[in-house]
């Protein structure tokens, strides 16, 4: 593990972005595995002032995204369809086709699960992946107990991470039950991994991830099993550590 301490949420995103369009410039058709949530909106404004800057081009990326609510279509604006289009997709020169998200409206759940899994080997597989974590050290939407070798499958979201997401919601109600999620097996697959920890909000976590064997009790300890992961985190993220 590749772990690099930086001073704040600032300079996480501005060291990420960098790490990713660096990536992008060497290697023009490399397929990316991407996330949501609060913690890379700062790298995707910064890979866009970047595109818009040095021109880093993603006319061949491809991207495959963690997760989807389901029973949200693409065009609702608490979809991650709808997120990733509005904090990076509709601001750099990648190809909508090319773009991969499980379809939360998909009449057929568990089938949209094997479609997205399948598409994700046709492809062959993810280079890049990035991950942020929940309070509980889920990724993705795989919270604590899920297999380590789930593939891209449905779950039942829990309460806290309902509560964690219901910031970007109208109430607590509206909050998806269920969602789309890569699995464990789906997301170790990657070649590459690249998890971004930022706030004091994450510290417990940070702190329980650097302390911890891998166990299916606390999802995101399955990433010291992989052997090709950086971690960029900010200081208070980092200040449990000893
Ligand atoms: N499905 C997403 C995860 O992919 C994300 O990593 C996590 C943390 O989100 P945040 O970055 O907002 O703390 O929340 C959600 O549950």
């Amino acid at each position: 593990m590749n772990i690099k301490i930086v001073k704040d949420y600032q300079e996480m995103s501005r060291k990420a972005a960098e790490y990713i369009a660096e990536k992008v410039q060497r290697f023009p058709f490399i397929k990316l595995g991407l996330a949501t949530g609060g913690t890379p909106e700062g790298t995707y404004k910064k890979l866009i002032e970047n595109h818009r800057n040095s021109r880093t081009s993603y006319r061949d990326v491809t991207t495959f995204n963690l997760d989807e609510y389901i029973g949200l279509s693409g065009n609702h604006p608490n979809s991650y369809r709808f997120y990733m289009k509005d904090h990076l997709f509709d601001h750099i020169n990648i190809v909508p086709a090319n773009t991969h998200i499980p379809k939360g409206d998909a009449g057929d759940s568990e089938e949209e699960c094997e479609r997205y899994e399948k598409l994700l080997a046709e492809n062959g597989g993810i280079d890049l992946q990035i991950l942020g974590i929940g309070k509980n050290g889920h990724i993705g939407f795989n919270e604590p107990g899920t297999s380590f070798q789930s593939k891209t499958h449905v779950v039942p979201l829990t309460s806290s991470t309902r509560e964690a997401n219901a910031r970007y919601f109208n109430s607590m109600e509206e909050v998806p039950s269920h969602a789309i999620t890569m699995g464990i097996g789906t997301i170790m697959k990657s070649r590459e991994i690249l998890l971004l920890v930022s706030g004091e909000a994450k510290k417990d976590a940070f702190t329980k991830l650097m302390n911890s064997e891998p166990d299916e009790s606390f999802p995101a300890s399955v990433l010291l099993r992989h052997p090709n992961v950086t971690i960029i985190a900010d200081e208070a993220a980092a200040s449990g550590l000893k």
